[in-house]
């Protein structure tokens, strides 16, 4: 199993709690359908405000298995893709989309049930004069993101994993969901117990 396979089943809360919640893009950066949930190595996108073509080189130059990460300088008025786009991405073994701008075509994204983090839907398409840059660090949701970090997406939002710490923090956030599962299953439904656990907090 890859480590990319193993953080596949960890929720987001917990990487992020091995990681003191310092990676996490903002949380304006949102999935698109509750289940969407991604995790795969980065293939990063820088593209100027407006114009897509370079979307199109990333989904041509991505492996697959890659997640692209999308630079849009936070534009919600112009869409960086749509279900023509995204599909093609999908069709190409892309596992998902985390993007600092906006989308259009949410009815047939949801369709694909392809994973798509952004700041919301727009109706305006970007123009596509060719600018931009592929496979440099980029800014994503105040975070900077370098080419091949690990990125895993979920209901609560998008968090990245520095290449430096990717055993440390598999093994700790490992460690917070079996605490989470204990601590839940010590006080679930009884008083006593929910007591005990705020009075030591508190004492
Ligand atoms: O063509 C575009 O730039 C965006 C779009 O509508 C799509 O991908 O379906
Ligand atoms: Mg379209």
């Amino acid at each position: 199993m890859t480590i990319v396979q193993k953080f596949e089943g960890i929720p987001t809360t917990c990487i992020s709690d091995a990681l003191q919640g310092l990676t996490n893009l903002s949380a304006d950066i949102k999935p698109l359908q509750e289940h969407d949930r991604v995790a795969g190595r980065a293939f990063t996108v820088k593209m100027p405000v407006g114009d897509n073509l370079v979307v199109l080189k990333a989904i041509r130059e991505a492996k697959p298995g890659d997640v692209l990460v999308i630079d849009a300088k936070g534009d919600t008025y112009r869409a960086v893709a749509g279900d023509f786009i995204l599909g093609m991405a999908q069709t190409l073994g892309i596992k998902g989309i985390v993007v600092d701008g906006v989308i259009r075509d949410v009815v047939g994204i949801k369709q694909l049930n392809f994973p798509v983090f952004c700041k919301g839907t727009a109706i305006a398409a970007s123009g596509k004069a060719g600018e931009g840059e592929v496979n440099v660090p980029i800014s994503c949701g105040g975070m900077t993101v370098h080419p091949g970090d690990i990125i895993v997406g979920d209901a609560d939002g998008v968090t990245v994993i520095p290449k430096q710490a990717e055993e440390t923090v598999l093994r700790q956030a490992l460690e917070k969901v079996e605490k989470d599962i204990q601590r839940a299953d010590k006080v679930s439904g009884n008083k006593e117990e929910i007591i005990r656990y705020l009075d030591a907090f508190l004492a």
